[in-house]
């Protein structure tokens, strides 16, 4: 049977963005305020950094218990035996990334809006990444905005997981819980605060604080 995940705080890593802190200072201070899962996104290195990267990661992450998910790249995912594997609407077919990745892996999909959502229902995704919610600077080539009502009008046509990115942060975190996201998916909210791991303990505060 597949493990259940819990993917209440969603930390996607980006190594531009850390503040000059390394990837394993990010994870561990992330992962001790408590980030439930974390994903490896590495848009600029080589395959060999990004195995030696994800392999050093899951060794970390492992031993806290929280699954790594790897971005874009089975291969790499299926090397180091991470947990699973994010993908978008323009990265490899979903079909073919689970029948890569077998049935036990977590898969992940990308959705920008309702029509992806209709389309996805015919897969078996673990979860969607839904968004950008916001308005980001994190990825130039995001989709436009959906905004809280995008993300309710979602919620009502699906039952899987949710987890909403694009600026979400501190101050937005409640009310991204309440419009439906099952969890937040976060780069510059933790990579980028001077404290990690007092911004992964606020972010993990507000999202249970909202659930009540
Ligand atoms: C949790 C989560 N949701 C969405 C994305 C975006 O994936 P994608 O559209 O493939 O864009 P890139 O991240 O590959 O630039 C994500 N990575 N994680
Ligand atoms: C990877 C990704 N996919 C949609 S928005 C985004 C970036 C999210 O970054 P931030 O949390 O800093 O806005
Ligand atoms: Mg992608």
């Amino acid at each position: 049977m597949k493990k259940s995940i819990d993917y209440s705080l969603y930390l996607v890593t980006d190594r531009p963005l850390s503040l000059g802190r390394s990837l394993m200072e990010v994870m561990e201070k992330a992962a001790a305020g408590g980030t439930t899962i974390v994903q490896l996104r590495e848009k600029e290195c080589d395959s060999r950094t990004f195995v030696e990267l994800a392999r050093a990661a899951k060794k970390l992450l492992d031993a806290k218990g929280v699954p790594l998910i790897i971005n874009d790249r089975a291969d790499i995912a299926l090397a180091v035996g991470a947990a699973g594997l994010h993908i978008g609407q323009t990265d490899m077919p979903y079909q073919d990334a689970r029948r890569i990745m077998g049935p036990e892996a977590i898969v992940g999909l990308s959705v920008e809006n309702r029509d992806q959502v209709k389309e996805a229902a015919s897969l078996d995704a673990d979860y969607l990444g839904v968004g950008p919610i916001f308005a980001t600077q994190t990825k130039p080539d995001a989709a436009p905005a959906i905004g809280l009502e995008g993300l309710a009008e979602i919620r009502t046509i699906t039952k899987t997981p949710l987890i909403a990115i694009g600026s979400v942060n501190l101050s937005n975190a409640a009310e991204v819980i309440r419009a439906g996201a099952d969890g937040l998916a976060v780069v510059s909210a933790i990579c980028s605060q001077p404290d990690i791991e007092q911004a992964s303990r606020n972010l993990a505060a507000a999202i249970q604080k909202a659930r009540q």
